[in-house]
């Protein structure tokens, strides 16, 4: 077999392994912040924590190859990675509902640098996600690198369904880098769960109260005026850094604190939004629409063409629209998964097909004319003239 035909069979197995995986965890979220230092650790790791004292099964997946700090926060260092009697690696058990996994425990020392060039990055996160075994999980929190770059988009693009949670600090520049993050969700269509502002207002080391001596806000007016919802702000407090360090997340730490009252917000917030989201594709209030188009018509044969119409669909009405070519060794199933399309409207499409996308919970539309363009057929379809 020739060199290329076998690393593309490898990597369909990782893809299907990959995919076996995803489908037993119910909600997926990447954390992250278009710049470093800003709290995405710390809120990945309060958020994990306090979902698992909700009683929710929770990974927590460090994707920071370079700098993994997780193990840290939760106070578990180098422990060696459970293998199942299947001889799959498990991720590492902080309590009886919460794993997680990092780099750590693969590294050769504590302090050892790796330095990943950008395809091993890529694999091994695909590798992270696709060979561990991390059971059937309510939620799986992904701590991703700060920035837009490789890490991120490997993360967006292996989870397709995964929703983003953007952490930023009331500092303009911060808020500057929140419109970044957006736009690069925006464009990997990766759905926006929401914004938390880190760091807003300081909590006194001597009383426990807050102070108002930092700035604070601009964050809840920014997720306003971009269309996205406003999860909560943290405080800085300096217990948050003591526990980080001592290993024990302060929403487990210092229960009665306003900070741990804060993270404790921000769970029920995002509980809410998740299965707000799931609720807004179970009853079509929110659906990504994909059709098969050659030139500006539609595509006769929905098998053959290459380039889809992607549209952005809530309440009714097209928020966002992208023209996306599909891969040339990649099916229309496949295609369809990675673009976590909700439907396919095309002229026609073999029974045969149409009943394999629906059983992927894609659902198929056909109808329209050779001569019309996609857009005409999507107001069609929300009009109810095609149905
Ligand atoms: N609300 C807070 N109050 C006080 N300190 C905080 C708060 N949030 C985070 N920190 C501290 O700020 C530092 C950076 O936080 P953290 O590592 O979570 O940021 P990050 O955005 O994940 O950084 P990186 O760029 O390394 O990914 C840590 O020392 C952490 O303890």
């Amino acid at each position: 077999m020739a060199i290329g035909q076998e690393k593309n069979i490898l990597l369909d197995q990782q893809e299907k392994k990959v995919r076996e995986q995803l489908s037993r965890i119910q909600h997926k979220i990447i954390v992250m912040s278009g710049k470093g230092g800003v709290g995405k650790s710390t809120v990945s790791v309060n958020l994990a924590v306090g979902l698992s004292l909700q009683d929710f099964m929770v990974g927590l997946l460090d994707v920071d190859l370079h700098g993994p700090n997780i193990p840290k926060m939760l106070g578990v260092r180098r422990e060696r990675l459970p293998r199942r009697p299947d001889g799959r690696l498990g991720a590492i058990s902080y309590s009886p509902n919460l794993k997680f996994l990092s780099i750590e425990p693969l590294l050769p020392k504590e302090d050892a640098a790796v330095i990943w060039r950008g395809p091993l990055k890529i694999s091994a996160i695909k590798q992270f996600i696709g060979d561990i075994d991390w059971g059937k999980l309510d939620y799986l929190i992904i701590d991703a690198p700060p920035g837009t770059g490789d890490e991120p988009l490997t993360v967006a693009k292996t989870i397709p369904d995964a929703y983003a949670i953007v952490v930023t600090t009331p500092q303009e520049v911060s808020l500057i880098d929140v419109q970044k993050s957006i736009n690069f969700c925006r464009k990997v269509k990766m759905r926006i769960l929401g914004l938390v502002e880190n760091m807003s207002g300081f909590i006194c080391p001597h009383c426990g109260k807050e102070l108002d001596i930092f700035k604070r806000g601009g964050g809840e007016r920014l997720a306003e005026e971009m269309g996205i919802r406003f999860l909560g702000r943290i405080p800085v407090d300096p217990r948050v850094v003591a526990a980080g360090d001592a290993g024990k997340p302060a929403i487990a730490a210092y229960p009665e604190s306003i900070t741990a009252q804060a993270f404790e917000e921000l769970v029920r917030n995002v509980v809410a939004a998740t299965e707000e989201m799931w609720r807004e594709v179970e009853e079509g209030r929110y659906m990504r629409v994909a059709v098969p188009v050659s030139g500006t018509n539609l595509a006769k044969d929905p098998l053959a063409t290459d380039l889809f119409a992607v549209y952005d669909i809530e309440a009714g009405k097209v928020r966002v629209k992208d023209v996306v070519r599909r891969p040339e060794d990649q099916d229309l199933e496949a295609f369809l998964k990675e673009q976590v399309a909700t439907h396919l409207l095309a002229l026609d499409l073999s029974p045969e097909w149409k009943e394999r996308l629906e059983t992927a919970r894609i659902r198929v539309v056909l109808g329209g004319a050779p001569d019309m363009g996609p857009d005409t057929l999507v107001q069609d379809f929300l009009s109810g003239i095609l149905k």
